[in-house]
């Protein structure tokens, strides 16, 4: 699969995790706005050198994991404290090593983060950086351990340890979900110890320089440019292209698949439909709102379209706005008469 252009983005991450560890990075973003490809080149990028070691839980793939399945995403039975767990042409993983013997079923949760210590531990006395990256963090919301202690708060409080106390290894949380994101923003545990990094939607220059480099005409650009944000929309348009469906029939479509899909959700809300429609008629002739232009009693049905993929939270930012450009003309296209 080709990898369009995240230079800046890429930058940064590649920069950050070769600096002392100090804070929890959570990197953001609008829905496929491309986290986790970014994350994965970033890693791809630097296995190379042999001097990073990244553990990287995917946790995408899963529903919402139970304690059982989030002790065998994160640990590998074996005798060494940390395994190789993915390897592909350029592209290294690690796991958490257990022993055979090491009951989960019986473990408490101190007993698994000294697990996760040994492992980063055993890292760094090999001389190499540890780099801890969990996608889709959020996922591990409700999981308790013996005594009701909350997985997620208790991992907070070893991620602030292992960054900002001990500077021992990085720990990068990708989340789309921007509510969760900010309900970190405000977490006592979390203040002063994390950072936050957005990847957002592609830059116009970017997105023109792409087009160019795929062959596409002048004409065909200039009229992209109004309404591509995400890069899978760009594949989208290539392959439609091959298939002979021009660029304006593509955009045209993908309009009206995406105001079918919010008049849908408006219909089967009945109850909120005046509320959802003066959210939405915000986003009329703007495409950015500051968060303080909605008022109290319309602020449950903006965190309802946020849930629901049609907008999107910038909590660091203080805005809000669809999660995609195209998001964007097919909420102006629910006011058409
Ligand atoms: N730089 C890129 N080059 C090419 N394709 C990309 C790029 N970034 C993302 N994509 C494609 O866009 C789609 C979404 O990307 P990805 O899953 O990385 O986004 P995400 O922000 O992690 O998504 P989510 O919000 O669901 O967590 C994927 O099909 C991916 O292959």
């Amino acid at each position: 699969m080709k990898f369009y252009n995240r230079e800046k983005e890429l930058h940064y991450l590649k920069t950050y995790v070769q600096l002392e560890p100090n804070s929890i990075l959570f990197v953001y973003g609008p829905k496929s706005s491309g986290k986790t490809t970014v994350m994965l080149k970033v890693i791809e990028e630097l296995s190379k050198g042999n001097d990073l070691v990244f553990f990287y839980y995917d946790l995408r793939r899963h529903a919402t994991p139970t304690k059982e399945e989030f002790l065998k995403i994160f640990f590998e039975k074996s005798d060494k404290k940390y395994v190789l767990n993915r390897f592909e042409v350029n592209l290294k993983i690690w796991k958490f090593g257990v022993e055979e013997k090491f009951n989960f079923d019986e473990s408490s949760l101190n007993d698994v983060f000294d697990k996760i210590y040994e492992g980063i531990e055993a890292v760094v006395r090999d001389g190499k950086k540890p780099v801890l990256i969990i996608d889709e963090l959020q996922k591990l919301k409700n999981i308790y351990f013996n005594g009701g202690k909350s997985l997620l708060n208790e991992l907070f409080n070893l991620f602030v340890h292992l960054t900002k106390v001990r500077h021992l290894c990085h720990v990068i949380c990708l989340t789309s979900d921007t509510l969760f994101i900010e309900e970190i923003y405000r977490n006592s545990t979390l203040e002063n110890a994390s950072k936050y990094y957005l990847i957002d939607w592609l830059r116009k220059g970017t997105i023109r320089n792409i087009l160019k480099e795929e062959g596409f005409s002048e004409k065909e650009i200039n009229h992209c440019l109004d309404y591509l944000s995400l890069p899978y929309e760009i594949a989208d348009l290539i392959e439609n292209k091959k298939l002979g469906i021009s660029v304006e029939e593509t955009i045209k479509q993908w309009i009206n698949i995406e105001a079918d899909k919010i008049k849908y959700l408006i219909k089967s809300n009945r109850e909120r439909k005046k509320n959802l429609l003066k959210v939405l008629s915000k986003f009329k002739d703007k495409i950015k709102v500051d968060i303080e232009e909605f008022e109290d009693e319309i602020f449950d049905d903006v965190k309802f379209l946020i849930e629901n993929e049609i907008l999107f939270y910038d909590v660091i930012n203080g805005i809000i706005k669809p999660t995609s450009v195209k998001k964007w003309f097919a909420i102006k296209n629910v006011f058409k008469k």
